[in-house]
């Protein structure tokens, strides 16, 4: 199954809004992505990274063209079927949505929660393991407004790693890190690809972590200009 792509994109179009404010985001985007690889978008501001990564990541409707993830085609796929699918990803987002009434290990357990994998005792240790990786082992009962914004920004990133996704979508997961933890989380993504075989797919500003990628694509005006692997 190695050899199957993660991903993919043919002639990917998106629009936003109606009538004559409606407005194309996004043209003729054409990509494969491979299992296990960590793809990193890259564009100036408003070039239409957030609207792929979230077309490519089961998170909105896909107007026009194809997107095959893990198998499934999501233009025109049923609810259930997109729900399904969407239990197979792991999300990290700048806004990170932790519950503010939930300590981290309890912020982390709802990621496996909401997938029912395994007893109650299995999920929390898991729960503590991954927050043990992420350097917040000695955080686990404090509640959000008690962390940093790095620290918040971890339990965000443990939280959607402990469900073991088949591919990781995330949008400047580094942005509220400082370099130590912005490398450790990159490394932690990139080692899951070689040990599971997990797909990263990350939207970045961050310069600092180009080096650790498999592959550039950077988007201008909605378009693929340049698409580099190492
Ligand atoms: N919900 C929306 N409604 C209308 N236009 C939108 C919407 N979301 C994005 N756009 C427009 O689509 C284009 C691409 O936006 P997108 O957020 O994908 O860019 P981006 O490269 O992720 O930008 P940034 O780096 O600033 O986050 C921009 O022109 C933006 O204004």
């Amino acid at each position: 199954m190695r050899n199957v792509p993660a991903i993919t994109a043919e002639g990917l179009n998106h629009w936003f809004g109606t009538g004559e404010a409606r407005k194309q985001a996004v043209f003729d985007v054409n990509l494969e992505i491979e299992r296990g690889s960590l793809t990193i978008l890259m564009g100036p501001s408003g070039s239409g990274k957030t609207t792929v990564l979230t077309l490519l990541g089961c998170l909105r409707d896909v107007q026009e063209g194809s997107v095959e993830l893990l198998d499934t085609e999501l233009n025109g796929a049923p609810e259930p079927l997109l729900v399904a699918t969407r239990r197979r990803l792991g999300f990290i987002f700048q806004a990170h949505n932790l519950h503010e009434s939930l300590s981290a290990e309890q912020n982390v357990l709802m990621g496996l929660q909401v997938h029912g994998k395994g007893d109650a005792h299995k999920q929390l240790e898991a729960s503590r393991h991954v927050l043990g990786l992420v350097g917040l082992g000695d955080r686990m009962n404090y509640l959000p407004a008690n962390l940093s914004g790095g620290q918040k920004q971890r339990v965000a990133v443990a939280r959607a790693l402990v469900s073991n996704p088949e591919v990781v979508f995330a949008d400047e997961p580094t942005a509220a890190l400082d370099k130590e933890s912005g490398m450790t989380v990159v490394q932690m993504l990139k080692a899951l690809g070689k040990t599971r075989g997990t797909t990263t797919v990350m939207v970045t500003h961050d310069n600092r972590i180009l080096d650790m990628a498999d592959r550039i694509i950077v988007l201008e005006e909605g378009r693929i200009v340049s698409d580099t692997r190492k």
